[in-house]
């Protein structure tokens, strides 16, 4: 069994949501300092890097990080090559395979992860109603966002909520091949969270 790491690494390179809070880390108190061990301290939005958003995250009645189902972070995943689109349409989704309840699009539209993109690819409004017919609870992106940059209203996110879809951002997909995989992308039992940072990893059902 091959585990294949999805995860965008964190360090003060990784680019967070412009103007949201950055990603820090330091040794807060040294093994000089307290005799016997080195204690970090960390600081970043929750929202850095590879990490699901909770519904809380654009709703205020919605499920907070702490209430989520994590049936859905463990799922049969259909990885699905989107490389080149700037609208991903219902039609280029076709995967085959029973059980599938999480597909990540593999778009590369976010080569240089030292530096927040100008623009993303972003899905269709109509995937969302689409992907819920084929039993999906889950999608994830190679992008800091399912929704255009500048947008306020947040469509996408709506539409993925409106079909009860959680929303994970920011995998690493360049180097996987289209195809089924076990996905886990477990959150932080963050109380009250409107999201959190994800180890994300699959594994391939070949
Ligand atoms: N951190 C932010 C700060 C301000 C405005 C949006 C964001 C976002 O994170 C939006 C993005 N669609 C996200 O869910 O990760
Ligand atoms: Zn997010
Ligand atoms: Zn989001």
């Amino acid at each position: 069994m091959k585990l294949i790491d999805i995860s965008m690494t964190l360090s003060k390179e990784t680019p967070n949501w412009p103007g949201d809070t950055p990603f820090h880390y330091e040794i807060a108190w040294p093994m000089a300092e307290s005799g016997s061990v080195n204690v970090g301290k960390i600081e970043a939005s929750t929202h850095i890097g590879t990490h699901i958003d909770a519904p809380f995250h654009y709703d205020d009645a919605g499920q907070k990080t702490d209430e989520l189902d994590l049936n859905r972070y463990f799922a049969k995943a259909a990885v699905i090559d989107c490389t080149g689109l700037s609208e991903i349409k219902k039609d280029h989704i076709n995967f085959k395979g029973e059980a599938v309840t999480a597909v990540l699009f593999k778009t590369c539209a976010w080569q240089n992860r030292q530096v927040f993109p100008e623009s993303i690819p972003v899905l269709g409004t109509e995937v969302p109603a689409y992907l819920k017919e084929q039993g999906i609870n889950l999608i994830g992106v190679d992008l800091p966002s399912v929704d255009h940059l500048e947008s306020k209203e947040l469509p996408v996110h709506h539409a993925l909520y409106a079909q009860h879809i959680n929303i994970l951002e920011g995998i690493v997909l360049d180097e996987v091949e289209a195809g089924m995989y076990q996905l886990i992308a477990m959150p932080l039992k963050i109380k009250g969270g409107d999201g959190s940072p994800v180890r994300a990893v699959l594994i391939s059902e070949k």
